[in-house]
Formats: structure tokens, sequence, C-alpha cells
């Protein structure tokens, strides 16, 4: 890892697997039953073929989109995931502020260990809930 940042997600997964215990690392690296779905997942991005070019100028680019009427840079949200406080001390509301920092999109789970309000106050992410019913 240059300057010992990582640059995809299985150098996040080395770095998650040393800084959690083997039940929380199990918990958010895991999927649901037999985790058919969680390997069709890796497989699918792995299908996506893109074709590398050089000396193409990447100063000026545009991902933005929107979703639902909100604006922001690129497709890339922070999906749903409750119990953030297993992985940082200061759980959803370090999530959220870490979403409003790219300008991104926030759904806080029903199952977060952060009061709504909480998160809310904390910054200016967009924010969407995710609920049950
Ligand atoms: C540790 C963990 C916790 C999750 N918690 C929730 C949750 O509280 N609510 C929810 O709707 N989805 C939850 N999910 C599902 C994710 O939002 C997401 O749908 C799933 O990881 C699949 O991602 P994908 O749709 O990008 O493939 C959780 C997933 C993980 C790995």
């Amino acid at each position: 890892m240059e300057n010992n940042l990582p640059v995809n997600v299985r150098e996040y997964q080395e770095l998650a697997k040393k800084a959690l215990s083997k039940m929380h690392y199990d918990y958010i690296n895991g999927g649901a039953e037999d985790e058919h779905t969680l390997r069709d997942n890796i497989a699918a991005y792995g299908r996506i073929l893109l074709r590398p070019r050089v000396l193409v100028d990447v100063s000026n680019i545009d991902m933005s989109t929107s979703l639902l009427g909100y604006n922001m840079p690129s497709p890339i949200i922070v999906a749903p995931t409750g119990s953030h406080k297993v992985a940082n001390p200061e759980g959803e509301v370090a999530t959220a502020k870490a979403a409003a920092s790219c300008n991104s999109l926030m759904v806080l789970s029903f199952s977060s260990n952060c009061r709504i309000e909480e998160v809310a106050a904390s910054c200016d992410a967009i924010r969407f809930y995710q609920l049950y019913v």
C-alpha cells in the first residue's frame, strides 16, 4: 500500500480485520444465510470490464448525479447498516460526518446505535432513513 493508504475494498478489508475483534469483523464482512447474494454481488462487479486509457485528461470530470431530487457529486452513497459503534466509538455520527465531507448521501439504519436527532444535528449530510415496516 503506497503511503499506507488503501486503494481498493480488499485493502480496506485487511485494515478492518486488524482493527476489529473477530466477532465484529465477521458481522460487518459477512452476508445473510449461505451468503449466495454476497458472492454474486462480488462476481457481478468482476463482470464489469473497464478499458484502461492512458494520457487522457481527467482533470475536469463530472460524475455528479441525482437521487430523488437530491444532487450529489458521485453515485456513491452509504447504504443503511446497523451498529456502527462496533467499528467507531462515535458510531453513525462519524459515518454521517464522513458522508457530509464528500457531499454524499447517508441512509441511517433503523438499527443504528445513535439516535436520529444526534446524527441529524452532527452535520449537513443529505439524510435518508431506512425503516422496516
Ligand atoms: C454489517 C451490515 C449491516 C447491515 N445493516 C442493515 C440495516 O440495518 N438495514 C438495512 O436495510 N440493510 C442493512 N444491511 C444491508 C446493506 O444496506 C446492503 O443492502 C447490503 O450490504 C448489500 O449491499 P449492496 O446492495 O450494495 O450489494 C447491512 C449490511 C451489512 C453488511
